[in-house]
C-alpha cells in the first residue's frame, strides 16, 4: 500500500449506542414537509452546515457535480409557485379520474410558506463528458446529486429543519426562472424551513394515498425474485 496514503487511515469503529440511535432517529423520523414550516429565517451557520453535509455526499469519480441555488426572494418563489400550479394542473389531467379529487386535496409543496428554497443542480460536464465510473453508467452524476440531497435532508432533520422536495415543476419553467444554463441538470427543488412538528408517518400514508411496502417483499437473495428468508426482521 502507498505509505503516504496509509497515514490517512483512521479507526472506523462502530458508533456508541447513543450515536447510532441518533443516526437511525434522523433516518426514521425524516419527513417530507409541505405545510408545517415556521416563518423564522434559518441562521447562516445552520444553512452552511446543511450545505456542507450535502457537499460531503459520495459522488461518482469524486465528481461533486452539484450546485445549490439558495432562494430567499419572495418574488422568485412566487414565480416558482405559479409554475407549480401549472404543473399540478397538467399532472391531475393524466391521473385516473377517480383519484383526481384525492390528489387535489393533498398539499404537495411549501414553496411560499418555507422561508428558503434550494434548487440542487448537477453539472453533467464538470469532469468532461465522461469520467471515472460514468462510462457505462452516465447517469451516476445525477445519482450522486441525489445522494447530496439526502445528506442535506437528514442533517436538516437533526437541526429541526424541515425539507420538502417539489418535483411537480416543468424543467423549462425552473430553468427560465432561475437562469440555469442548458448543460446543467435540475435535480431537486427543495422547500426548507424550521419546523416545530412533523408527521410521524409519511403524509401520503396518513392521507391514504400510498403505504409503506413490507421490506421483506423487497429483499431478494442472490437473484431477482428469490425470497431472502435469511434477512432477519429484527436486527
Ligand atoms: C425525487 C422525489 C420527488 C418528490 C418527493 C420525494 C422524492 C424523493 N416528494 C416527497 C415524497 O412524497 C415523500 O418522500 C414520500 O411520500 C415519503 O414520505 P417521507 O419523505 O418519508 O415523509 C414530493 N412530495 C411532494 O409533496 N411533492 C412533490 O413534488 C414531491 N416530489
Amino acid at each position: 500500500m502507498d505509505a503516504t496514503a496509509a497515514l490517512e487511515l483512521a479507526e472506523a469503529a462502530p458508533f456508541s449506542a447513543e450515536e447510532r440511535a441518533a443516526v437511525y432517529r434522523a433516518i426514521l423520523t425524516r419527513r417530507d414537509v409541505r405545510d408545517e414550516f415556521l416563518p423564522d429565517d434559518i441562521p447562516e451557520e445552520t444553512l452552511r452546515r446543511l450545505l456542507d453535509a450535502a457537499h460531503h455526499a459520495p459522488s461518482v469519480g469524486f465528481m461533486q457535480p452539484w450546485n445549490f441555488i439558495v432562494i430567499r426572494d419572495a418574488a422568485v418563489r412566487a414565480r416558482v409557485r405559479e409554475a407549480f400550479e401549472r404543473a399540478t394542473a397538467a399532472e391531475v389531467e393524466i391521473l385516473e379520474p377517480e383519484r383526481r379529487d384525492h390528489y387535489r386535496s393533498l398539499k404537495l409543496q411549501g414553496i411560499s410558506k418555507a422561508p428558503l428554497n434550494i434548487c440542487v443542480t448537477c453539472d453533467r460536464e464538470r469532469q468532461g463528458r465522461t469520467g471515472l465510473g460514468r462510462t457505462q453508467q452516465p447517469d451516476t452524476d445525477l445519482l450522486s446529486t441525489a445522494c447530496a440531497v439526502q445528506n442535506l435532508w437528514l442533517a436538516a432533520r437533526a437541526e429541526g429543519v424541515g425539507v420538502g422536495w417539489v418535483s411537480i415543476l416543468r424543467d423549462a419553467d425552473l430553468r427560465a426562472i432561475l437562469a440555469i444554463p442548458p448543460q446543467i441538470a435540475i435535480v431537486a427543488y427543495l422547500c426548507v424551513g424550521r419546523v416545530a412538528r412533523a408527521y410521524v408517518r409519511p403524509e401520503l400514508e396518513v392521507k391514504r394515498w400510498a403505504r409503506r411496502l413490507p421490506l421483506d417483499e423487497l429483499v431478494f437473495a442472490d437473484k431477482w425474485g428469490a425470497a431472502a428468508s435469511a434477512v432477519r426482521k429484527d436486527p
